[in-house]
């Protein structure tokens, strides 16, 4: 149920906007062209104060866009609502609790501080055209005044103040309103759901061999997320299961539009992780592993994923060389770009605190044990929830 934290006044038509407006507002079928105009983003500077309307008390307005409630749970992915072309590729955009998805990913992302402040102001409607309004948000954050445009229903004219009782909202000048305006939208836990895994360490460490059997002896307990590559698959590695093979330009393209948690460059190759690999096995509420190097170990920690940590390791550099030769993928260039990034991870992992627990897999059923023993407290809550 999405409440707005200040006490605003019920409204009839919050889940159940006139049959008008649903049609309009279809999530699926978004406007082929942006509303409005482009506006300022945000900053209060580009409307003079003399154009704001002196405001009568505020009343309910209806400026969702969902036709009705999200239903309680995990956020979803589906297919992007884009409101551009470019973002009509593979835009993922959250479902199902979209609240959780949109604060963690939005408003956290931007800096926002923890939980948002109910906010006792109301939106300022500035002005409105067909289904499209502008408004001045004071988002009771650091962020005062925020302007934007959504979707408005048929009663709530320019000048009006309204009480935001927005669920969701179309991406609208590039951005979302839940990115702007969090207090208006429940406080969410980041992800609910298990605690995502990472597990790092030095290519050949015996990383993929571990997950192999985790995920044998824990079918639907974990899930992998898929991570995009612009590297050669190997034999046997299936696109789409293994990696999403993609070229440079078409990553780049992701990355641009901001569609990656994380992304590295490793041994002359792209790597990353999209937002849409971890939603998916979320969404399954499965334990989300996630295999990165250590760059992407740093910038997983810059997120709200909030994972646990794991390093696997060689026994000794002269170890990890032999694996990978006697794995024969690499060549002698690669190889060699791999034991220097190798040596580099190494050293890198030493820094207190980044790891919750190092393996060191010289013995594959002991280091089996010890990646068992540190998930073994999710593994169960993710079995139980399961059952109820
Ligand atoms: N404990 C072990 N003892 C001996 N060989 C091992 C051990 N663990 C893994 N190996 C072997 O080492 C090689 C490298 O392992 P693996 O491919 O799992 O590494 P990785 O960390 O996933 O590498 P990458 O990051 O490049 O994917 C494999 O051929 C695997 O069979
Ligand atoms: N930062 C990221 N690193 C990743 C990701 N996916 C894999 N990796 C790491 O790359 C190397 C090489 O992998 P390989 O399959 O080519 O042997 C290895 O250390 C992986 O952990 C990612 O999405 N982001």
């Amino acid at each position: 149920m999405v409440q707005s934290h200040h006490a605003s006044p019920p409204h009839p038509s919050w889940f159940s906007p006139p049959a008008s407006l649903q049609a309009r507002f279809n999530p699926t079928m978004p406007p082929a062209t942006p509303p409005c105009s482009p506006l300022p983003r945000h900053g209060s500077a580009h409307v003079a104060p003399s154009v704001l309307p002196q405001l009568p008390p505020p009343r309910p307005a209806t400026i969702m866009v969902h036709p009705q409630a999200p239903p309680p749970g995990p956020a979803v992915v589906r297919p992007a609502v884009p409101h551009s072309r470019q973002a009509r590729s593979a835009r993922p955009r959250p479902r199902g609790d979209v609240r959780r998805a949109a604060v963690a990913a939005g408003a956290r992302a931007r800096g926002l501080p923890g939980p948002p402040p109910p906010s006792p102001n109301p939106l300022m409607i500035l002005g409105r055209m067909r289904g499209a309004g502008i408004a001045r948000a004071d988002t009771g954050t650091t962020r005062k005044h925020i302007f934007f445009s959504f979707f408005l229903d048929e009663e709530t004219t320019a000048g009006s103040s309204v009480w935001p009782q927005a669920a969701f909202f179309p991406p609208v000048l590039g951005t979302d309103l839940w990115d702007l305006f969090p207090s208006c939208c429940e406080t969410p836990a980041v992800m609910q759901g298990p605690r995502p895994v990472v597990l790092s360490g030095p290519s050949g460490a015996g990383k993929s061999t571990l997950l192999k059997k985790l995920f044998k002896d824990y079918e639907n307990v974990f899930g992998f997320s898929v991570s995009h590559t612009t590297r050669q698959p190997r034999p046997g590695e299936v696109n789409g299961k293994d990696y999403h093979f993609v070229t440079r330009e078409e990553m780049q393209k992701e990355i641009d539009a901001g569609e990656f948690i994380e992304h590295a460059e490793f041994s002359g190759n792209m790597y990353g992780t999209s937002k849409g690999a971890v939603q998916a096995v979320q969404a399954q509420n499965q334990i989300c592993v996630l295999d990165v190097d250590i760059q992407g170990v740093k910038n997983i920690k810059k997120t709200e994923l909030r994972p646990i940590y794991i390093s696997v390791q060689p026994p000794s550099i002269e170890i990890l060389e032999k694996r990978l030769r006697d794995r024969k993928t690499e060549t002698e260039e690669s190889l060699q770009k791999r034991l220097t990034a190798a040596r580099v991870d190494l050293e890198l992992s030493k820094e207190p605190g980044l790891f919750d627990l190092v393996i060191i897999n010289d013995d594959l059923e002991k280091a089996y044990s010890e990646l068992k023993e540190v998930l073994l407290e999710e593994i169960k809550k993710t079995e139980e929830s399961r059952k109820s």
